[in-house]
Order: C-alpha cells, then structure tokens, then sequence
C-alpha cells in the first residue's frame, strides 16, 4: 500500500536514518525565496531552512544508481466475504506512481525561485498549497476514470477549483495544465493510458471539480488527498499523496506514495516477523528512467516492540495540529523514553506499519474536525500491516459521514500492537480532565 520512498545518497551508503532529524526530506529550500511567498503557512518555524550548498548540490538526480524510490501498499483485502479488489488496487498503485512523479518535479521546481510551478498559494483557511495539488488532483481525476470508464466513478478529494477558475488564476491553471500534461505523457510507463491529445485548462478544471463528492454510508467512492503535509512539502520535507477506496462506509484499499521517505536496508526488516492479519506491501516508486515492476514488492508489517521503553511515538511537526505539551504528558505517564519523532503527513502512518515507528498520536484542538482523506489511507495500511488505531475511546475511525471523521472521541491513536494501544488509551483516560485540550 503506499508508502513511496526516496533513498538519498546518504541512506544508500548509511542504511536507515538514525535520528528524527534524518528524517527530514534531503531537498532543503533556500530561505530568500520561501520569505518572498505570499503564504505565511508555508513559511518555515521550527523546521531549520537553509540547506547547505553541498546537499542541494550533491543530491542526486534522478535515475542515478544512488536513487532507489520506494512506496508501500496495503488493502483491506483480506477479509473473508470480501469483493475481490485487486483491479482498484493495481489502478490506484499505478496512479499513485504516476502522482508521484508530479510531485517530485514540483517539488524540485520549488527550489528555483520564481519559477513557474514553484510558488506557494494561500487557501482561504491560510494553509499553503502549490500546482502539486490541484496537478495530481487533476492525473488522479483523469486517470481514475480512464481506467473505470464503465463505472461511475466518486472521489472525495481536499482541493476545489476555485483559485483557478479566478480571474487571477490564469497563470497558475497555465502551470498545473503544464505539470499535468508532463505527467500524463509518461503514464504507459506506469501501465496507464495517456490522453489522445493533451488535456486544456477546461479539461483539467473538470477533472478537479469533478472529485466534489461528499462520500456518505453508501456505495463506492475514493478518497484522495493529493499532497498530504503540504507544509512539509513546501518545506522540502515529506510528504504523502494517499489514495483509499471506501465502499459503504469501510476503506477497502489504501495507498500511500511518499516519495522523501528514507528506505532502510533489507536486512534490518527481520526483525518485524509477525503475521499482519492481512496484507500490506512496500514497493519501488519508479523513477524516471524505470519502469513499474510488481515484482519488487515486499511484504511489510508492524514491530514486535511492546516495551514503551523501547517504542517510538510519532506526532504531527507542529503543535498547532496536535498538542505536544498534552502527548509528551502521556509519553511519561505510560514510560515512554525515546523524543518523539515529528513527521509531516501520512509518512506517520507508514513508519508504523512499517515498523520504524510503534505508536502515532494527534489531539487536535477541540473544535478542529479531521477530515476523511487525512486518514483513510493511512489507517488501513496500519490494519494491515497489523496494527491497531482508533479513537482515543478505542472506536474504529469512522469513515461513513461524509468528509469529516464525525463523532471522533478526543484524538486519534495507532500503535503497533493491543498492549501498546491499550496503555495509551488507559493514560489519556486518566489525564484527560485535566488537559486543557
Ligand atoms: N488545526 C488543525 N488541527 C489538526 N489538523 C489540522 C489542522 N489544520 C489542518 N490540519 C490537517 O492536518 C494535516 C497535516 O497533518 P500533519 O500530520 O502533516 O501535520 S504537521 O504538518 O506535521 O503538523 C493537514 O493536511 P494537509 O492539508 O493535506 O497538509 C490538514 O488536513
Ligand atoms: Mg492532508
């Protein structure tokens, strides 16, 4: 399922990173350009900006013998009575490559000040998004169709038309119609069909108005979110693209294409031998002188780690998405040693599926409604894997009200195993009249 990775140079040579910080994406923007965008949510705080000449310099380019890229694929695919998905599964890792390679290019163009399809945008609620978002909106919209064109096909995706359809739209809709058609040209690459001729600005504004489903109880729909942690991405940090399926009411398949996440070497995945209770795999992001290869799929699955001591929590980067004074309360409450591990986007739920990572946790601010495409993916893939996540009442997430995970009691856990999940839930219990959330 999906999570994609980038081995930089360094992991090539190091195996995987030791430290949080080494998680950071190795593509570092400079800070002149990033102080001149217009959108203060894309602004660096924390995160530390410059990158040294040598790393910009020294990255190497794609299709380099250095640069293996890497994605994971889970599916609820396992449960008996369950509809056959492979189909949807092979389409939506297709695509899901193919977005991928949209967003490593305007994510690289974000290092040239001033180019084309290298600024930052301010959505109405301030948070920043780029042509990377409406662009893969708009492939996985095209695509999707294309490959289902007997079905009706219902998406619920994060982006709407509006900045573009402006009257002081036009250049930026000049460059998603640009970074969209580069992408679609390359799609038999990915086993996809590329459109007879190249797709206009209409056509593009119709394949992103088209994904304005609001999902429900019923039926089938997919869930996109097309660049998931735009901060980080903007950050030259990681990043997901997260496709999921839902059909009434249940996601039935995930993927996740994480292009900067880190691969660790082979070996050291021997030691996350348990049996997931069904199937989530890790493949190579095709690169662009590659070609998809399914053979290259591994099979991934959660850690065997049940001593806080020895776990790892991950946690959204800023504080202002999930509560670090109320996460790193609970950490020493249940015996959590280790600092937490802040990671942009979806990459979170990867890692633990994965087993680099044992437990997540976000408690928004109350009020705050997480939506269904920040999740989904996410949260089958760690099923999967065999993991566990729910509501911080223990409650499966529920993902049969529309576009907000209605009715989700406090925050949102995923450890890799019961005992793990069952202290976390235990101790928020117990802290929880007291915070200030
Ligand atoms: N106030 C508030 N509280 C909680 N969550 C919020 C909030 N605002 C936004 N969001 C959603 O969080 C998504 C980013 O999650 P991350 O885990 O990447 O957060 S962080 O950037 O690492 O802090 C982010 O997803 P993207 O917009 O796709 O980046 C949002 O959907
Ligand atoms: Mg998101």
């Amino acid at each position: 399922m999906g999570c994609s990775l980038r081995l930089s140079a360094w992991a090539a040579a190091g195996g995987f990173p030791p430290s949080p910080s080494d998680w950071r994406g190795r593509r570092r923007l400079h800070r002149a350009p990033l102080a001149r965008r217009r959108c203060s949510a894309g602004a660096p705080s924390s995160t530390p900006l410059a990158a040294p000449p040598s790393l910009v310099a020294s990255r190497p380019r794609a299709g380099t013998e250095h640069e293996w890229l890497w994605d994971c694929r889970g599916g609820g695919i396992g449960g008996g009575g369950r509809r056959d998905y492979s189909k949807e599964m092979e389409v939506a890792v297709r695509v899901v490559q193919a977005a991928c390679t949209l967003c490593q290019r305007v994510q690289d163009s974000l290092l040239v000040p001033y180019s084309g399809s290298g600024s930052v945008h301010c959505k109405l609620d301030r948070s920043p998004v780029t042509v990377a978002d409406w662009g893969v909106q708009a492939i996985v919209s095209w695509l999707l169709s294309d490959c289902f064109q007997d079905e009706h096909v219902s998406i619920v995706a994060e982006e709407d038309d509006q900045t573009l359809s402006s009257s002081n739209g036009a250049a930026l809709l000049d460059s998603v119609v640009a970074a969209v058609n580069g992408c679609l040209i390359e799609a038999p690459k990915y086993g996809l069909r590329s459109p007879e001729k190249e797709l206009g600005a209409h056509d593009i504004l119709q394949a992103i108005r088209k994904c304005s489903s609001t999902g429900g109880p019923k039926g089938r729909f997919w869930v996109l979110d097309p660049v998931d942690g735009t901060l980080g991405f903007v950050r030259g940090d990681q990043y997901a693209i997260a496709l999921a399926l839902i059909e009434d009411g249940e996601v039935v398949l995930g993927v996740l294409g994480c292009p900067n996440y880190p691969m660790k070497r082979s070996g050291s995945t021997t030691t996350n031998d348990i049996t997931g209770c069904g199937q989530a795999w890790m493949q190579p992001l095709v690169h662009d002188f590659g070609k998809l290869n399914w053979r290259n799929s591994r099979e991934i699955h959660v850690s065997t780690v049940s001593d806080p001591v020895s776990a790892t929590f991950c946690e959204p980067v800023e504080k202002a998405n999930s509560s670090h004074s109320f996460t790193a309360g609970l950490a020493h409450s249940v015996g959590l040693r280790k600092q937490p591990l802040r990671v942009y986007s979806m990459v979170k739920y990867a890692a633990i599926a994965r087993g680099d990572a044992e437990i997540f946790m976000k408690f928004a601010k109350a009020g705050y409604k997480e939506k269904i495409w920040d999740h989904a993916a996410g949260v089958v893939i760690i099923q999967e894997a065999g993991g566990v996540i729910t509501d911080a009442g223990g409650r499966p997430l529920d993902f049969s009200r529309g576009v907000f995970l209605e009715g989700l009691d406090r925050g949102i856990i995923a450890c890799s195993g019961a005992l793990l999940h069952h202290r976390i839930t235990g101790a928020v219990d117990a802290s929880w009249n007291s915070s200030t959330l």
